[in-house]
């Protein structure tokens, strides 16, 4: 099997220190290979967002390294790890952090543009982007000229721009109908069966189920791995 693009090894996240010290995540152990889905559950508070800005380079561990396409992050400045998440990285978020002041195509070429791309080529790959997820002509719009489900998927083409081929969502179905949902989880699915790595937070067993594998998260610890196209997920019934 080919090198893991993602891998967590033995990490562990404590948030502040002293006797506010909270331990968000525990030895954690993961990987996910180019083609691969990964869906995080686990009750609130069990450290799924934890997991996600670890494995995006928003965040460093407190101990165990994260590596993302066999290279080390604890080795990198901030300025290399910026670099790593404009190039590599797409992120979806449930809240779709689109900047309200930009068009959709403007929000979807920000990364590049950050990166010193000619704005004419920016604008090309912000089409196209656009396009292919079902968007075409919407790249003059202002994010409040579009619905939610709109600004979700200008989220997604976002995230997917480029060459990045580490796809971070954390619950980004919430606001959406079931329809505008599943069309979402299938841009990300049709982006990971050709060659992203992705790991999807979700509550929801019914989206967990487009993943590969799903991974079950308690009080920071992985407790728990399954099949996600064995259709009974074991959701939280998982023995510590
Ligand atoms: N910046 C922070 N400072 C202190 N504690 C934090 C911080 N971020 C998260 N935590 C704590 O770490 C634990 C894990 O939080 P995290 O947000 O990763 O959980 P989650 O599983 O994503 O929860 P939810 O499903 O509610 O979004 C929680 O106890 C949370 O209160």
């Amino acid at each position: 099997m080919s090198q893991p693009y993602l891998v967590l090894d033995d990490v562990s996240r404590i948030h502040g220190s002293g006797d506010l010290a909270v331990p968000a995540l525990i030895g954690a152990n993961l990987t996910v290979q180019r083609g691969e889905l990964v869906a995080v559950m686990g009750p609130s508070g069990s450290g799924k967002s934890t997991l996600l800005n670890l494995a995006g380079a928003l965040d460093r561990p407190s101990s165990g390294r994260v590596l993302i396409d066999a290279v080390d992050l604890s080795a990198l400045s901030a300025r290399q790890l910026a670099g790593i998440r404009r190039r590599k990285v797409g992120f979806v978020f449930q809240d779709f952090n689109l900047v309200p002041s930009l068009t959709a195509a403007e929000n979807v070429f920000l990364p590049l543009e950050l990166d010193g791309l000619p704005l004419s080529d920016c604008r090309l790959q912000a089409d196209q982007a656009l396009a292919e997820v079902d968007l075409d002509g919407v790249g003059d719009r202002f994010p409040d000229e579009l619905s939610g489900g709109e600004r979700q998927r200008v989220a997604i083409a976002r995230a997917l721009i480029g060459e990045r081929s580490l796809v971070l969502a954390d619950e980004p179905t919430g606001a959406l109908d079931t329809h505008t949902g599943d069309l979402v989880l299938r841009l990300l699915r049709d982006r990971c069966d050709t060659g992203a790595a992705g790991l999807l937070v979700t509550h929801d067993a019914r989206l967990a189920a487009w993943a590969d594998r799903v991974v079950f998260l308690r009080d920071g610890r992985v407790v728990d791995t399954a099949v996600a196209s064995d259709s009974d997920l074991p959701l939280f019934q998982v023995t510590p």
